[in-house]
């Protein structure tokens, strides 16, 4: 279905040069710089796949290679078949791309104006559009938004409109990218329920990209993680959780306590730290001996040991990263 070989992409960057010299007019110095860096990755129909990394990590180059918008340096990429930047008018009706960031729907007009748009731009005709734009008001719940204008409407509305007119011509991939970006948590839960509700009915395969990991978590079974333009782990997110050798161990404190001293090792990292609370992460088979020393100290007030969660099983994954 989707398939990723040996894929980079390079962007040429002017070099940093001090000295203006008529050589560097003449011959422009740029270097390339890798944003993506030979990855590899196949997705089944059907699947959900997070994919995740810090910022500048390269998931916005990959998305938009995987929807044909740019080409890539080297490599191939094949979705349903297709080429997506060789065949990109064919492959654009067999899929959706969903950017939390950008709107593709008309600011000033009733949202059903953009969607006649969009039903020409999908070659829908009108019994196929009115049966589609049913089913999915019907679904999403937006029947009675379809005459206001876009600029009206609040940003959870905004987005079921958005997801809508991306999904009229009801592809078989979906790339989202961002896109619960600043919904409240109503609309989140609304908005990733529905693409669970296409994925299992319908077989639809996603691929997600965001930065709210507990979106990841509660959406995905499995996840790619980039960092720095090469794929540092593609698997069950649940096999990565259990590969984790930490915990997280939360202490309530007086604020004369300074949790800098609790850190006596690399096995203890410090987290975060606010004026009565700090988050540790300890390594498992030292977690007796961190309790034993907490629980001598007269400031500590409360602890609470938790499994770690997905956004800090990253957090310790990146860091690791940074220092290899
Ligand atoms: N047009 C461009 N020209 C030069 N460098 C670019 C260009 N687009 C992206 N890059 C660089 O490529 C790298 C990957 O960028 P990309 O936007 O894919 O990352 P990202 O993971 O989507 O980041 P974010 O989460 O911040 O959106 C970054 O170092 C970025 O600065």
């Amino acid at each position: 279905m989707i398939k990723v070989s040996c894929v980079s992409k390079t962007y040429k960057v002017p070099k940093k040069t001090y000295k203006r010299s008529l050589k560097n007019i003449i011959i422009k110095p740029y270097t390339e710089v890798y944003a993506v860096n030979n990855i590899s990755f196949n997705i089944e129909e059907g699947e959900i796949v997070g994919f995740v990394g810090l910022n500048g990590a390269g998931k916005t180059t990959t998305i938009k290679m995987l929807s044909g918008i740019l080409t890539p340096t080297n490599g191939e990429i094949t979705v349903l078949g297709y080429i997506p930047y060789k065949e990109r008018r064919e492959y654009t009706k067999k899929i959706s791309v969903l950017m939390g960031q950008r709107s593709i729907l008309f600011y000033d007009i009733p949202v059903i104006e953009s969607l006649k748009f969009y039903k020409d731009v999908y070659e829908l005709d009108n019994n196929e559009f009115k049966d589609r734009l049913d089913y999915l008001s019907g679904k999403l719940n937006l029947s009675s938004l379809l005459h206001i204008p876009v600029r009206k409407l609040s940003l959870g509305q905004r987005m079921k409109c958005e997801i809508v007119a991306s999904i009229l011509h009801n592809p078989k991939v979906i790339f989202l990218d961002e896109p619960t970006l600043g919904l409240d948590i109503i609309s989140k839960q609304e908005i990733l329920e529905f693409f669970r509700y296409l994925n299992q009915n319908f077989k639809t395969t996603i691929f997600l990209t965001t930065h709210d990991i507990s979106d990841i978590d509660r959406f995905c079974k499995r996840i790619i993680i980039i960092d720095k333009g090469k794929i540092i782990y593609d698997g069950d997110i649940n096999t990565i959780k259990e590969r984790d050798k930490f915990k997280i161990v939360e202490i309530t404190h007086t604020n004369s306590f300074d949790a800098n001293n609790l850190i006596t090792c690399n096995e203890y990292n410090l987290i975060s730290k606010e004026e009565y609370k700090s988050k540790i992460r300890v390594k498992k088979d030292k977690l007796n001996e961190f309790i034993d020393f907490v629980l001598h100290e007269n400031d500590i007030l409360d602890i609470n040991i938790n499994t770690i969660s997905l956004e800090d099983i990253l957090n310790g994954i990146y860091e690791r990263s940074e220092h290899d």
